[in-house]
C-alpha cells in the first residue's frame, strides 16, 4: 500500500518557484531520505505532505490511499489523516515550560474529549502509556523535567514519544537533526531507524548530509530547485554523483567525516516496494536508471 502520494505537486510564493511538479511514491513501512541544499524545497514539500500547506492548481497528494488535497483544496478527510500523520522539525517541538510527559501526553489530545484535552487530565493508564513512549526512545527517566531542560537530541526523542502517543502511521521528520552534535544526531536516527522497523511506521525524514541517508535509509529521493533530481537506493549517491547532481553546492551536503557502518533498517518485506533508481532528467521530464 501506498503511504504517501504526491503527484505533480508544484508550489509557487510570489515569484519563487518553491516545487514543481514533484511526483513521489512512498510505499507504507519505508524509511525514505530526502536531501536537498539549502532552499531546494525540502521544507515546503514535507509541510504540504502534512496538510499544512496547499499546492497550486493540478497538485494531488493522497495519504494512505485517501486525497488529502488536490488542485490547492483540501479533501474532506483532512482533519482525520492529519491525526494520522506525526511531525517533527528541526526545533521548537516541545513546550518548553511543562513537564516532558505532559508533552508527550499532547500526542492523544486528538483521540480525548475536548475538556479533558484543555485541562490536561489524563488516566493513570496515558501517563504509563507516555513514560513507556520515553522508554522506546531511551528517556524515561527525563518524564517530569521541564522541557527546556532536556538536550537537542533529548527534546527530539521526546517528540519522536509524542508521535507514538499519537499512534501516527507516517512520521515526517523535517531536518530533525540539523542542529544537534554528531553522537546525539545518531541516536535520533537509531530511534527513527528503530520505530520505522519495530512499528512499521513509514518514515520521511529530511537530511542536510547525505551520509546519515547513505547509513539509515535504503531510498533517497534529492531535491534542486524545488524538483526531484534523483529517487533511488541511498548507497548509490556517492560525492561524485552528488557533485553530478548540484555542482559546488554538494559541498554543504557531505560531511568531513565517514559515519559509521550501520546494518540495514527497514523490515525487508516493504523493500519489495522499493524504488529502483532513477536520474530524473529535467528536460524531457523522463525517469532513467542512475
Ligand atoms: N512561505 C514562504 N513564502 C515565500 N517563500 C517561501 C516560503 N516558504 C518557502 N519559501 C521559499 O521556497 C524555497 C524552498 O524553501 P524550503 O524552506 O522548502 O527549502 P529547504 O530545502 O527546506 O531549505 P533549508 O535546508 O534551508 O531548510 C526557498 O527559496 C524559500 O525561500
Amino acid at each position: 500500500m501506498t503511504a504517501i502520494a504526491v503527484e505533480n505537486l508544484s508550489k509557487r510564493f510570489g515569484r519563487k518557484q518553491a516545487l514543481s511538479g514533484i511526483d513521489l511514491a512512498i510505499a507504507k513501512g519505508e524509511m525514505v531520505a530526502l536531501i536537498g541544499a539549502s532552499g531546494s524545497g525540502k521544507s515546503t514539500l514535507m509541510r504540504h505532505i502534512a496538510g499544512l500547506e496547499r499546492g497550486d492548481g493540478g497538485s494531488l497528494v493522497r495519504i494512505l490511499g485517501d486525497i488529502q488535497q488536490k488542485d490547492g483544496r483540501y479533501g474532506a478527510d483532512m482533519r482525520a489523516l492529519r491525526g494520522r500523520i506525526g511531525v517533527i522539525f528541526q526545533q521548537f517541538n516541545l513546550v518548553a515550560r511543562l513537564p516532558v510527559i505532559t508533552n508527550v501526553l499532547v500526542g492523544i489530545l486528538g483521540r480525548i474529549s475536548a475538556w479533558r484535552g484543555t485541562f490536561g487530565v489524563f488516566s493513570k493508564a496515558e501517563k504509563r502509556a507516555a513514560i513507556e513512549a520515553l522508554g522506546r526512545v531511551g528517556i524515561p527517566e527525563v518524564a517530569w523535567q521541564r522541557a527546556s531542560t532536556l538536550s537537542g537530541g533529548q527534546q527530539q526523542r521526546a517528540a519522536i514519544a509524542r508521535t507514538l502517543m499519537q499512534r501516527s502511521e507516517i512520521l515526517l521528520a523535517d531536518e530533525p537533526i540539523a542542529s544537534l552534535d554528531p553522537a546525539s544526531a545518531r541516536r535520533v536516527m537509531d530511534v527513527l531507524a528503530d520505530i520505522n522497523r519495530t512499528e512499521g511506521m513509514t518514515v520521511l525524514v529530511s537530511l542536510h548530509q547525505v551520509e546519515y541517508a547513505r547509513v539509515y535509509c535504503d531510498r533517497t529521493v534529492a531535491l534542486r530547485d524545488g524538483k526531484v533530481v534523483y529517487d533511488g537506493p541511498s548507497d548509490a549517491l556517492s560525492d561524485s554523483f552528488l557533485t553530478e547532481l548540484y555542482g559546488a553546492a554538494s559541498e554543504e551536503l557531505v560531511l568531513p567525516q565517514k559515519l559509521p557502518v550501520r546494518p540495514a533498517a527497514a523490515d525487508p518485506a516493504t523493500k519489495a516496494d522499493a524504488h529502483a533508481g532513477r536520474h530524473v532528467d529535467e528536460k524531457t521530464k523522463t525517469f532513467e536508471p542512475a
